[in-house]
């Protein structure tokens, strides 16, 4: 492979499933060592996109590379990729050792070298090894389908909503494994619907509505696109604030949902206005207590780019 070569390149994928249409000219690229975020409502394409870089199903059009080489019509994961969708495929009457050691022996790998107990410890499974996976939680299915990934030690990883069912701890594991894989020139395309999750791991997203890129890029872009957002407002004197606020321009102020009483309020701005309303208040002498969005600027660009493309796609 080129060192040039982007982990995913793809062009007006298209993929139906008789008459649903479950891609519709998807372009999407990937560069290695990136951690890159599938997101999109129910139903919106992303296991489907994820299931054809892992080789389980062939595009209906359009050209797909990975790891700089064209993907056929034949099924099976391209050399350098794993992951899963749907879960990850273990034996539950086996042990997760025991699943892990099969599953090298499958690659043609010698168990007892095979980095077994280095993968359990990378997900905090170390713990529960010798106990069958048939007991095991939805979020420990989970770390052992990583650890599982992990012996391979892929160039593309790709991973169908990896926090699903995941405490804490776990959490901490899998996102400490996925930034160590990329810092170390792995790809990762996972999908997730949360948006706090994208937001620490992904350096760029790719939002599908029904089938459709609605956008693709850094989070950055997204959140500058975005415009307007609510901010909620706790200062130290909520009457003047809502006053000096009322008089802001590019300020558009919101009760708080325990009414005029509360001590915080909601204000919609951009932020250069918003800029502006801190300046007026600290000079009022007004002291901020906290000042934050009340969604995300990613859960809000989510919310009006599928809102909008749904609305689109209902005129048409
Ligand atoms: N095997 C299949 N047979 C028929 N239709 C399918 C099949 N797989 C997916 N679809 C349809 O394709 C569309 C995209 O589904 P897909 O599972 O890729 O969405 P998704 O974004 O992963 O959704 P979710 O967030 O619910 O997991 C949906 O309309 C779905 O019903």
């Amino acid at each position: 492979m080129k060192k040039s070569s982007p982990a995913v390149r793809a062009r007006g994928i298209e993929k139906y499933f008789g008459e649903v249409v479950a891609l519709d000219g998807i372009e999407l690229e990937v560069e290695q060592g990136q951690i890159h975020g599938l997101a999109g409502p129910n139903g919106a394409g992303k296991t489907t996109l994820l299931g054809l870089l892992l080789g389980l199903a062939v595009a209906d059009k359009g050209s797909l590379q990975i790891l700089g080489t064209p993907v056929g019509r034949a099924l099976a994961a391209p050399a350098g990729v794993t992951g899963f969708v749907d879960g990850p495929g273990l034996y539950p009457s086996l042990t997760a050792r025991k699943n892990l050691a099969a599953l090298a022996e499958l690659q043609g790998r010698n168990a007892r070298t095979a980095g077994i107990d280095e993968a359990l410890a990378d997900v905090g499974l170390t713990d529960v090894a010798d106990d069958r996976v048939r007991g095991f939680s939805l979020g420990m299915r989970q770390r052992l389908g990583l650890a599982a990934a992990l012996l391979s030690k892929p160039r593309l990883l790709v991973l169908d909503e990896p926090s699903n069912g995941l405490d804490p701890a776990g959490k901490r594991h899998v996102h400490g494994v996925l930034t160590r894989l990329a810092s170390e020139g792995t790809a990762v395309v996972m999908s997730s619907h949360r948006m706090d999750d994208l937001e620490t791991l992904c350096s760029e997203v790719t939002i599908l509505s029904t089938g459709r890129v609605v956008f693709s890029g850094p989070l950055s872009k997204l959140a500058a696109e975005n415009g307007e957002l609510e901010y909620r407002l706790l200062t130290s004197d909520p009457e003047a604030a809502r006053k000096v606020a009322g008089e802001t321009a590019g300020i558009r102020t919101a009760d708080a949902a325990g009414g005029v009483e509360q001590a915080w309020f909601v204000v919609r701005a951009e932020v250069p206005a918003l800029d502006g309303l801190v300046v007026r208040l600290v000079q009022a002498g007004i002291a901020i207590r906290e000042l934050a969005p009340v969604v995300s600027p990613l859960e809000a660009a989510f919310l009006a780019l599928t809102d909008q493309a749904a609305t689109e796609q209902q005129e048409n």
